[in-house]
């Protein structure tokens, strides 16, 4: 009974946060989540990765599957160019209502499209829904049995162009063994493992970034 995880973060956000700082939102959910308990946010040291490779890509069309609390949402949208949109699919609804929030608090939600629901069914719908040709960026970190299933189909669907980037969160640690042997053995994609933690502990953890080659 009481208030759920999700529930705890936010409330967290909006006691230590400013409201309209992406910054102090990711500063105070990180804070949180090291010192008072545990949660499945990429977190600060993943974050910097996402950070690099979200810089690098500079987006103007990005996805994130898996939302959870928004955490890595506020980390990638605060970072896309103006009129860039990035599209974030949630499951669960309580952590999409959450989500909304913890979003909209940071200020982006502007930038944003949050889609509730399987991931499966809601990836097919997203060129008629928003008018996307393809992702240019793609951040995966929802179910680990949906990695490979999802890829296949966001390439089916032709979402991914020449370039497009995909990067994988906890191919480590909770483990994406089938996801890793797909990119790492198909030649249309070129792929490398950047090591890190797992987020707020030691346990090695990392993510793993790919490049559609077409
Ligand atoms: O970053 C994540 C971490 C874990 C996780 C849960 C329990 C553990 F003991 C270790 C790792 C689960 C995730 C599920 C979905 C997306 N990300 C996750
Ligand atoms: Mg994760």
């Amino acid at each position: 009974t009481g208030l759920s995880r999700p529930q705890r973060i936010l409330k967290a956000v909006q006691k230590n946060a400013k409201k309209g700082d992406p910054q102090s939102v990711i500063a105070a959910i990180d804070h949180y989540c090291r010192h008072k308990e545990w949660a499945m946010n990429v977190g600060d040291d993943k974050g910097l990765i996402l950070d690099s490779v979200v810089m690098e890509v500079n987006p103007s069309s990005a996805l994130e599957l898996g939302t959870y609390c928004g955490y890595s949402t506020v980390r990638i949208a605060r970072l896309l160019p103006a009129g860039s949109t990035l599209i974030t699919v949630e499951f669960n609804p309580h952590c999409a209502v959450i989500a909304r929030q913890i979003i909209a608090y940071a200020g982006l939600q502007d930038k944003v499209k949050l889609m509730e629901g399987p991931s499966g069914d809601l990836i097919p719908k997203i060129k008629e829904q928003f008018g996307i040709t393809s992702f240019d960026f793609v951040f995966l970190d929802h179910w680990k049995d949906r990695y490979v299933p999802d890829t296949k189909l966001l390439e089916e669907c032709g979402l991914l162009r020449k370039g497009s980037v995909l990067l994988a969160d906890n191919v480590i640690c909770p483990g994406a063994p089938e996801y890793l042997e797909y990119v790492r053995n198909n030649p249309r994609y070129e792929t490398r493992y950047f090591p890190s933690n797992l987020e707020y502990t030691k346990v090695e953890d990392g993510l793993e970034k790919s490049v559609f080659l077409g």
